[in-house]
């Protein structure tokens, strides 16, 4: 029989990688009358046709078709010609298996594909996110939320405590969309923060990381650890472009683990990683799988590498050890990443791990193909052994856990120790990430109370994996790993499937409590155990694969796609909030921008008004006073004394000097005046800046007495007027003197001329002319020459008389002409006004590039506040059509059913 089985099944060693994959196609063999039923052939057309993806992938580029053919299904025991029954069941079991794949194939179709659609929406994101930061955002639940759906997420938060979990689905939008740093003592109702709220705040700033999000979110996490420093604290600290591109980090990390789980799921091998507390049993356990003493059993400690069991098939038959070297990537054809050792090696190899921290272990299974775990003809299942659980271990144990190829977690826990600490917490990520664990309780032989021991560990595995624990009785397990008989070394060429009876011969117990007639009552009970375990374990491995190689990638697409789906929400709402802010922020930018442009040109005009008055105003105040000052010179008070006709060319010189010294108080008058109204001038342009530009107009530092710092002697050295004789007879002068006084009646007679009567003018012609009335011609004819001399001299006497009275006058016609040649006046009154000019310029002009560059500042920050407008409305539409895709891809996800019965396979099986 067993020569028939290898004949039309698959022998050990036949399906390697030279074996074409179309020739893999699922075979199903005949039994009974050795033709096909009709059912049998049915399904078997359908599976021929159905390539796992139907007519429906024909877009998803990225898929191969091929992969997803399956296995062939092998029959799983000999056959007896002829033997009806038995060739009816095997045909159940056929057809059972053939529905069971194209389940299978459905599932994994229907999660393939929205992986695709997934990394596609991931790829989307990190487009979008490179173009408008995505905010990353802080959540609070809302305490009211009715938990009416159950979460298809199941997260650490959800093992912890029952309390706290509150479905996705009870509350679709983050009821409280906050920034962390406004979030305490903020916003208590249940509604979604209000865009009005958003519109009160400043400008969205990086969003943070709250312990609320920190559940939330569980794929897109952020792992924000920096010395002593919070997340939350430590976002606040960061920009908004680093929480982006730590989130296009995330996504990048997210997209490799989908596309590793899309491969993985067409991989049709499957990975058991047996983990538990130190010397809980493990190896015994892995050994008891296998049926023979492999793995190194101690009563202290001993496993401190990975040990991976495969089917020696794998490597071309051969048993051997092949020790990965450490920080090597295993590559089975590339010897220099590992270390070739012989089985009985492996003891010393795992308790000295220097070089090494994993090993492959290729064997030969000693057992059916009904019985093997390794070698069941349909998925190739290697068992890894790990280092028990202990502070150095667990975190890399976790992290090999978390390996997307290990399909099932076993969980070895000691039935005299429970679970300790160390296990609780592994246990709780594992089921974070793989939803079902495999729990062996062993030692179970080591207990009295069976009972108590019992209900005491299916109480704690329901508060650590609920979804394992609902189904306690396939996946936790009390048996005692140390009563199942191995044999100690392969059997001398020994291929295995030499039928389940047998094992790998050897010196050990019998291999099979059932064959041992002898075998004690209590004996007995344990192998029944254990090989209920390995029924157990076997449809969870092969039966169940589809959760246990489907539902990781279920498991994944529901948390990262319940992350994109909060995060579009959140950033849907930003988005709006920004786009209303930035729609405010225009309608008043926009006038603002109208009014800058306006204002400029206007006080532009203003100011040169301003200086082109307050200058023409100097300039003719200058030139009134300095004018009237020169022509006045000569009449003011020259506080001169005359000292007498001896000194009077010294009194000629004081005279011009205090002249020149007036007209130079006049200029100095005017310069001040002229200060003053630049000062005033000044101010006014410092009025308009500030009335324009506010905070923004930068004052220039003035100093008005910088201003005319001239010598005052100049005007002195430009002057030369010399002093002449003629100077002190100045006719003119004396003329007009006589004008004025006649104009006013006060004539002046000669006596009062002669008497030394300075004042008068020509009086003293009409006093002569009265006199010659008198004497008469004749005797007036005798007078005429003493008379004429005495008039003389009385005349010369008067002139000289008046020196003080003309001289001045004199020299200040004279200093006149010349300040009038040199045009005094107007230069000096284009000089002051030029010089005003020049110094309002420079503050008007910084007044000008003070408004130019609010003009030009206020149309960037338009163009700026434009720009985001245009992100910000792509942005929502964007994140809108994200949190309608991640729904409905979701949907997708969570119509892959993988919680109910497999069909056929219970009818497979359960016979
Ligand atoms: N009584 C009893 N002893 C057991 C059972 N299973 C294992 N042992 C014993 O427990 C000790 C530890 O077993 P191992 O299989 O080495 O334990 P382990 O978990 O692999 O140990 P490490 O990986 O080194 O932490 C050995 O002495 C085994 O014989 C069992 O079911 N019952």
């Amino acid at each position: 029989m067993s020569q028939e089985h290898k004949a039309k099944g698959r022998t050990p060693g036949e399906r390697r990688d030279n074996v074409p994959r179309a020739s893999n196609r699922p075979q199903y063999m005949t039994v009974g009358s050795g033709s096909t039923s009709e059912s049998a052939a049915r399904l078997q057309a359908l599976l021929d046709n159905d390539s796992g993806y139907g007519g429906s992938v024909a877009g998803d580029s990225n898929w191969n078709p091929t992969l997803t053919e399956d296995r062939p299904t092998p029959v799983h025991s000999p056959m007896i010609r002829g033997e009806s029954s038995e060739a009816a069941e095997n045909e159940r079991r056929m057809q059972a298996s053939a529905i069971h794949q194209l389940w299978y194939n459905q599932h994994r179709v229907a999660l393939a594909r929205s992986i695709n659609r997934v990394v596609d929406l991931l790829k989307g994101l990190q487009e979008e996110n490179a173009v408008w930061p995505a905010t990353y955002p802080s959540v609070q639940r809302a305490e009211a939320s009715s938990p009416t759906v159950s979460s298809p997420r199941r997260s650490l938060t959800h093992t912890q405590s029952t309390t706290e979990v509150l479905p996705r689905e009870a509350s679709p939008r983050p009821s409280l969309l906050q920034r962390a740093q406004t979030s305490v003592g903020e916003g208590t109702s249940g509604e979604a923060e209000s865009s009005k709220v958003a519109e009160e705040r400043p400008a969205p700033e990086p969003r943070l990381v709250s312990p609320q999000i920190a559940q939330e979110f569980s794929i897109l996490k952020l792992d924000l650890k920096l010395g002593a420093l919070h997340q939350t604290e430590l976002v606040h600290s960061l920009e908004k472009n680093s929480i982006a591109s730590l989130l296009d980090g995330k996504i990048s990390s997210s997209i490799r683990h989908l596309l590793s789980l899309r491969e993985r799921i067409e991989d049709t091998s499957s990975k058991v990683l047996v983990t538990g507390d130190l010397n809980a049993g493990k190896s015994t356990f892995c050994n008891a799988l296998l049926r023979r003493k492999i793995l190194p059993e101690d009563q202290q400690p001993c496993t401190s590498i990975f040990c991976e069991v495969l089917d020696a098939r794998e490597n071309a038959g051969v048993e051997e050890v092949h020790a990965v070297h450490k920080d090597a990537v295993y590559n089975r054809h590339d010897e220099s990443t590992y270390d070739v050792l012989a089985l009985e090696d492996l003891e010393k190899l795992v308790t000295d791990n220097e070089h090494y921290n994993q090993c492959k272990v290729y064997v030969r299974d000693v057992r059916s193909i009904d019985e093997s775990l390794l070698n069941n003809g349909v998925v190739d299942i290697s068992i890894i052994d790990a280092p028990g659980l202990n502070y150095d271990t667990t975190k890399t144990t976790a992290v090999f856990a978390r390996q997307e190829e290990i399909d099932v977690v076993v969980f070895v826990v000691s039935a005299a120790n429970h679970f300790t600490m160390t296990a609780r917490e592994f246990i709780w990520a594992a089921a974070a990430e793989k939803a079902y664990i495999f729990i062996v309780v062993n030692g179970y032989d080591t207990i009295k109370d069976k009972e108590r021991c019992q209900k005491m560990i299916l109480e704690q595995v329901s508060g650590l994996s609920p979804q394992t624990s609902k189904e306690s009785s396939e996946l936790v397990h009390f048996v005692s790993s140390n009563a199942i008989p191995t044999g100690p070394s392969p059997p001398p060429g020994g291929n295995g499937g030499s039928g389940s009876a047998s094992g790998g011969g050897g010196d050990g117990p019998d291999f099979d409590g059932h064959s041992d007639p002898k075998g004690k009552g209590k004996d007995k009970e344990k192998i029944r155990d254990f090989e209920n375990l390995e029924q157990s374990l076997r449809r969870f491995v092969l039966e169940k694969r589809a959760r246990s190689k489907l539902a990781p990638a279920k498991t994944y697409l529901l948390n990262v796609l319940g992350d994109v789906h909060t995060l579009a929400q959140v950033n849907q709402e930003v988005a709006q909030s920004e786009l209303d802010r930035v729609t405010k922020e225009l309608a008043e930018l926009e006038p603002a921008l109208e009014a800058s442009k306006k204002a400029k040109a206007e006080v532009s005009d203003d100011i040169d008004k301003t200086i082109e008055d307050t200058c023409k105003e100097i300039y003719s105040h200058t030139r009134q006073t300095l004018t009237t000052t020169i022509a006045d010179a000569a009449g003011a008070d020259l506080g001169v004394p005359y000292p007498g006709l001896l000194s009077a060319f010294q009194y000629a010189e004081d005279i011009k000097e205090a002249i020149l010294s007036q007209v130079s108080t006049s200029v100095a008058n005017c310069e001040e005046h002229a200060r003053t109204k630049t000062i005033h001038g000044v101010n006014s342009i410092k009025q308009l800046g500030i009335l324009h530009l506010g905070d923004e107009y930068t004052e220039l530092s003035f100093r008005s007495d910088m201003m005319f710092r001239r010598k005052r002697d100049i005007l002195a050295k430009q002057i030369e007027v010399e002093t002449e004789l003629w100077d002190f007879f100045d006719f003119s002068t004396l003329l007009q003197k006589q004008e004025k006084m006649a104009g006013t009646g006060m004539a002046m007679t000669v006596a009062t001329v002669v008497g030394g009567r300075m004042m008068g003018g020509f009086g003293w012609v009409d006093g002569a002319l009265g006199i010659a009335k008198i004497a008469g011609s004749h005797n007036l004819r005798k007078l005429a020459v003493p008379g004429a001399f005495l008039c003389a001299i009385a005349a010369v006497y008067y002139i000289l008389d008046q020196i003080p009275n003309s001289l001045p006058q004199r020299l200040s016609t004279k200093i006149s002409s010349q300040l009038h040649s040199i045009d005094y006046v107007h230069s000096n009154s284009d000089r002051i006004s030029s010089s005003v000019r020049k110094i309002l310029r420079t503050p008007a002009n910084n007044l000008r590039v003070g408004l130019q560059r609010s003009v030009e500042q206020l149309g960037s920050k338009r163009e700026d506040t434009r720009k985001i407008k245009g992100e910000s409305e792509i942005a929502r539409k964007y994140f809108g059509n994200l949190v309608v895709q991640s729904r409905e891809i979701r949907g997708a996800v969570e119509a892959v059913d993988l919680e109910g019965p497999a069909p056929g396979v219970a009818a497979a099986y359960d016979s």
